[in-house]
């Protein structure tokens, strides 16, 4: 119940005065609906085609009368002719409320993806580092879609409410006794069929949970394809492949078993109803013929209406385990927010004078485990410096990086830039003046050139191709067949690793920026394109601050000062030169091992 009001409070804040036109529009259309079918029996009794009593058929002495003083006026065709305008009122209003219905349930859609999407890009990092991926994907487009559909029902099933309000109130007039016994019997079988409506929330639970356990499997799937082909792995995902599918099948089968059954159970109902009103409105009532018709009338348009109402609140009871996700999720985004409407605004870069500085840092990805990934980091990384930072795998070196960008925040100590604490409002001006080039470089599916000037939409073709040059690609992006315009295919597949990664440094150095974050970002290429880039990279010492992660030791040796991390600490720090003559050192160790590998 309380997830419907909030649902309902939802619905209402997206689409305000719209709903209640909606709901007045519904009423005047369900109104117009019954008295287009119940005014031409009477109308046809009047003019004399039907043999009918019309105090009989209308039991309300002024609406009789009224009707009777008719009599003289109207024919065959003015009847019809009402009949017809009756109807076409009722169908055009129909249609503005089936428009207005739509317009509501796509903008309160529109309003929830837009929220989504919005507070997923303005969670921090570590959120994305704790979730997974393809859950976000998933709520996205299947759960924001049975939310849709949900709404759907919502506003169907305060239709048919409406609707039956006021045939209710239609068949009261007529025969208050047999429409008592009618609610008496509709009521009954609502509350016979409750069971249903919980076994709908836990077969839509479960409907969310398969194709939640579908989607990721799929993304990560297609994620790795290269790895399950070249190992032999499409045995088991066809065996998992199926099992999901079995499963969301079952599920979907099991609903509409549920469905149906009430549907089912309601017509058997109806006619067995309908048989008892005829028995009882003759034999106990006295109820005369042309009475017994209208409310045969009545009850075969309302009936189907209990029907709906049970269908529409089975369906929309299995449709709120999906709004759950939506709103469990952008509470989980609102609480890991770092992108504030007061950070927007800030656009301008940050000029590092001095440099940035850690001060006794220490981070845990998991507060509740021991492990620390940094532990009691002190060091200083100078402006206009290069910075190399060294390590076997897992010692802390990305996770640093991190740090420095201000991605993820300290548990203890403080990072301090130019000797003033990095403070949320300075975060993104810091990452605005950071070029990023991470170990898997990222590529949309685009042309090159796109790919580029993501970062400056008004770069010149001029400096698109000083910024290829810098990275060694221009030969190779003259050489593709389209050249620049060239697309480079789903996270940039087309291209071999080295391009892909020589492609993202001309994009980082596109955006001029006053530090260079390179995370193994020369890994893939070959001796001659590192020479290459590391001689370009060279040239830009003493202008911009350069902060290397490298395993191949001789791409570094420039560097102006070396910092080693060992099990998320720093053990060493000093110049290429001096470490390497410390003897007891792990980054002369490490130099050894690579001496020996070459
Ligand atoms: N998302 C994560 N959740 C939990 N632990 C993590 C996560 N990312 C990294 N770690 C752990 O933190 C430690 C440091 O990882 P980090 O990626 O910073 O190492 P690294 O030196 O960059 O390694 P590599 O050279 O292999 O990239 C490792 O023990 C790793 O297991």
């Amino acid at each position: 119940m309380g997830n419907m009001l909030y649902y309902i409070r939802k619905l209402y804040l997206v689409a305000g005065y719209k709903l209640i036109i909606n709901f007045i529009s519904m009423i005047i259309v369900s109104f117009i609906d019954g008295i287009g079918i119940y005014l031409l029996l009477p109308m046809l009794s009047i003019i004399g085609i039907l043999k009918m009593d019309i105090h009989n058929m209308i039991p309300i002495p002024w609406l009789s009368k009224i009707m009777m003083s008719l009599s003289g006026v109207l024919n065959l065709p003015s009847v019809l002719a009402f009949y017809i305008f009756v109807v076409i009122l009722q169908a055009l209003l129909q249609r503005n409320q089936t428009i207005l219905s739509m317009k509501i349930q796509q903008g309160f859609i529109r309003k929830l993806r837009w929220d989504t999407y919005r507070s997923l890009i303005e969670a921090n990092w570590i959120f994305f580092v704790k979730k997974r991926r393809a859950e976000f994907s998933h709520i996205l487009t299947t759960e924001l879609a049975r939310v849709g559909q949900g709404t759907n029902f919502v506003l169907q099933l305060a239709a048919s409410v409406i609707f039956t309000f006021i045939q209710i109130g239609f068949a009261f007039l007529l025969s208050a006794k047999l429409t008592v016994l009618i609610l008496i019997c509709g009521l009954a079988i609502f509350v016979f069929m409750r069971k249903n409506v919980k076994r709908a929330k836990t077969l839509g639970d479960r409907s969310s949970e398969l194709s939640q356990v579908y989607f990721n499997g799929i993304t990560e799937h297609f994620n790795g394809i290269k790895d399950i082909k070249s190992n032999r792995l499409e045995k088991s995902h066809l065996d998992w492949f199926q099992s999901v599918c079995n499963q969301i099948q079952s599920n979907a089968v099991n609903f509409v078993k549920l469905n149906s059954k009430t549907q089912f159970f309601h017509k058997i109902s109806a006619a067995v109803l309908v048989a008892l009103f005829i028995f009882l409105s003759f034999e106990i009532l006295g109820v005369s013929a042309e009475q017994l018709m209208l409310i045969i009338i009545i009850f075969s348009r309302l009936w189907p209406r209990f029907t709906s109402i049970q269908s529409s609140v089975e369906y929309i009871v299995s449709m709120f385990s999906a709004f759950q996700a939506v709103t469990n999720l952008q509470n989980q985004c609102k609480a890991a927010r770092e992108l504030t409407a007061q950070n927007y605004k800030f656009t301008e870069s940050l000029i590092i004078e001095d440099g940035i500085r850690c001060n006794q840092v220490s981070f845990r990805y998991n507060e509740d485990e021991k492990v620390y990934a940094l532990k009691d980091i002190n060091l200083f990384i100078p402006a206009r410096g290069m910075t190399a930072i060294v390590g076997k795998s897992g010692a802390g070196k990305s996770t640093l990086i991190d740090i420095l960008m201000g991605l993820i925040q300290a548990e203890q100590g403080e990072i301090l830039i130019d000797n003033d604490p990095l403070t949320s409002e300075m975060l993104f001006p810091l990452r605005s003046s950071i070029s990023y080039v991470a170990q898997d470089p990222f590529l949309f599916h685009a042309s090159i050139r796109e790919n580029l000037m993501m970062v400056d939409p008004s770069a010149s073709d001029e400096q698109l191709w000083e910024a290829l040059a810098f990275s060694a690609s221009d030969d190779f992006v003259r050489r593709l067949p389209q050249g620049i315009d060239t697309i480079i295919g789903d996270r940039g597949v087309r291209l071999s690793g080295g391009e892909r990664q020589r492609i993202v440094l001309a994009r980082a150095i596109l955006r001029k920026p006053s530090i260079l974050v390179l995370d193994e970002a020369t890994s893939a290429l070959d001796s001659e394109n590192e020479k290459k880039i590391q001689e370009a990279i060279e040239h830009m010492k003493g202008k911009l601050t350069i902060i290397v992660i490298a395993h191949r030791l001789s791409t570094i040796r420039s560097a102006d000062q070396v910092i080693v991390m060992e099990h998320g600490q720093v053990t060493q720090q000093g110049s290429y030169q001096k470490l390497s003559q410390e003897s007891k050192g792990l980054f002369s160790k490490l130099l050894g091992y690579q001496a020996e590998v070459s």
